[in-house]
């Protein structure tokens, strides 16, 4: 494509140089430019993508796009906002592909992952070709790549990923788009049918600063919604929102689609009552307007209800039979690390769980508090170079729920791991509990270890945090770590 080309998706720009000069890619990191790439040059938080434009060059790089004029020996593609220039331009270069595609995206604090997992089984049980999106996994057809940066990419990276399931026949994208994606611009230029609100608590004050900025990075998905009626079926957008929770009263004035509501506790489209929960699974009685259905399924937690209820909410909009999405939901045993069960055969129960915020937290250890005969040991941190605020709340909550606690690392990140403990632990104090004792052990291997050794019959231990992740981010390095392979070594250690 000639840089012309490109310069015709923005309006206001300014071509310094050549401007039939061939573009064969685009790229924003100069360390991955190959040679015909126009390089976008991104003023970011920790560095400024101009400054490395003579490296691009140097690598072979055909053009920029700059916010200003470089005294370079390029073209370059002048524009006001090159954030903004990066979602317009790779969606032009691309063909924007979200036109091609049914798009549904996810947002909230909690069970985004979740939910894309239940309602990609049900698209894809209906005969659909699915791609999904989140912070596991990336699917393309029947390709899986784990996803190992950020949970919602670049707008670079949105668009070359949708422009290859396009191309390989996809219909469905099911898709968890961060507050961090939406604030960034990362989805703008991205054309959803759909949108899903899950819940929103406290998390990211590091980068949203209040949750009122964090609410509205969320809301941003919901505004973009709706803006065309149609009788067409297959044109029309919903906004899916939790009834029970507050930000939905905003969220639902901000879009012009059709809204949706799901819940338990408040009157609404997509309702579950007469919930009844195991260690097994959870059953609910379901009434929507498209009939009702006692589901039984295997994830465990009132927490996913609501993840179900949002999936079932999305499915019925698409038209899908209530009978079918029962079918599919039921066929699920568990979304990977996400309450998790390690079960080694010992005579107690280890579970595996994504918790990483105060409600996530709460809610993970409400459920197990529910079923557990023994005692619950728990075994939790908190992320380095994250908001720091939520240490101390989710250390209450831990302390709240559990018997016995072992405060450890997550990924400490460029954090020293003891500072982090030093967070938590005020939380931990706060309750006064009689029976519950913690200790901090900032080597998580030793903290599963000695939960595990720590175990009685009919114990509990959840442990909270990594989820499905396989490495702990140390000082920047990834070192294998994967809690489930800890726990079943550990298991197997104390039974030899
Ligand atoms: C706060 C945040 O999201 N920052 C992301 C953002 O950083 P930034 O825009 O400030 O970029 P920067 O690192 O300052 O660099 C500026 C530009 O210089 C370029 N550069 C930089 C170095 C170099 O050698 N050459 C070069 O060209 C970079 O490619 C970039 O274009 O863009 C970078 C490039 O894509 C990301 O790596 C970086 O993610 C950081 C690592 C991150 O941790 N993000 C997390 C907080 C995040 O986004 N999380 C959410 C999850 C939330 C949730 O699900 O709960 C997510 O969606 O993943
Ligand atoms: N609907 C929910 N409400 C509250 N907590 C939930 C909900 N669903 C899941 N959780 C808890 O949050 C954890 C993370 O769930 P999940 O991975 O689905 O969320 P996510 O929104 O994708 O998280 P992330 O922001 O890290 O991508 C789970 O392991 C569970 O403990
Ligand atoms: N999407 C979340 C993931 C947190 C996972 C947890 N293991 C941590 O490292 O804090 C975040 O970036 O805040
Ligand atoms: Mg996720």
């Amino acid at each position: 494509m000639k840089l012309q080309e490109l310069a015709s998706a923005l309006l206001i720009t300014h071509i310094h140089g050549d401007i039939n000069t061939e573009i064969t890619g685009i790229e924003a990191d100069s360390r991955k430019i190959k040679q015909g790439d126009l390089f976008l040059c991104i003023p970011g938080l920790t560095a400024d993508g101009h400054d490395y434009a003579p490296k691009a060059l140097a690598l072979g790089a055909s053009a920029l796009v700059t916010e200003r004029v470089l005294d370079l020996p390029i073209p370059q593609l002048v524009v006001k906002d090159a954030r903004y220039a990066m979602a317009a331009l790779s969606a032009h270069f691309y063909g924007y592909p979200s036109k091609e595609l049914k798009m549904i995206g996810i947002t909230g604090t909690n069970g985004k992952t979740t939910s894309t997992y239940l309602l990609e089984k049900i698209i894809a049980d209906q005969g659909f070709t699915t791609g999904l999106m989140g912070n596991i996994h990336i699917k393309i057809g029947d390709t899986y790549i784990e996803n190992k940066a950020t949970n919602t990419q670049e707008a670079l990276e949105l668009q070359r990923i949708l422009r290859q399931m396009a191309d390989s026949g996809t219909q469905y994208v099911i898709m968890e788009v961060s507050s961090h994606g939406l604030d960034m611009g990362r989805v703008k230029g991205i054309q959803f049918r759909s949108g899903i609100f899950t819940n929103l608590t406290q998390d990211h004050l590091d980068y949203h600063k209040t949750m009122d900025a964090y609410a509205a990075a969320k809301g941003l998905l919901f505004s973009r919604l709706g803006n065309g009626f149609s009788a067409d079926a297959d044109s029309r957008q919903y906004a899916i929102l939790n009834a029970d929770d507050e930000a939905s009263h905003t969220f639902q004035k901000l879009t012009a689609a059709q809204v949706i509501t799901y819940g338990i506790e408040n009157e609404c489209d997509v309702r579950a009552s007469q919930i009844r929960m195991s260690a097994n699974g959870t059953e609910f009685e379901l009434k929507s307007f498209a009939g009702d259905a006692r589901f039984h399924t295997k994830l465990v937690g009132k927490f996913n209800v609501y993840n179900a209820l949002g999936a079932i909410a999305a499915a019925l909009a698409e038209g899908f039979p209530l009978e079918a999405i029962r079918a599919s939901l039921e066929s699920i045993a568990f979304v990977d690390g996400r309450m998790e069960v390690v079960n080694e055969g010992q005579d107690y129960l280890v579970l595996v769980d994504y918790a990483h915020t105060p409600d996530g937290l709460e809610k993970a250890l409400s459920t197990v508090r529910e079923f557990a005969e023994g005692r619950v040991i728990t075994v939790f941190g908190c992320g380095g170079d994250r908001d720091r605020t939520k240490r101390p709340i989710m250390g209450k909550v831990a302390a709240r729920y559990s018997d016995f606690l072992y405060v450890t690392s997550d990924n400490p990140r460029t954090e020293n791991p003891d500072a982090i403990l030093a967070d938590i632990e005020p939380g931990l104090k706060e309750v006064e509990y009689p029976v519950h004792q913690y200790v901090l052990q900032a080597d998580r291997k030793k903290a599963i270890q000695k939960a595990i050794e720590e175990a009685g019959p009919k114990d509990v231990i959840l442990i909270a945090g990594k989820g499905h992740e396989t490495y702990q981010d140390i000082m920047g390095v990834k070192h294998d770590f994967d809690d489930r392979l800890v726990a079943k070594a550990a298991i197997r250690g104390r039974t030899q």
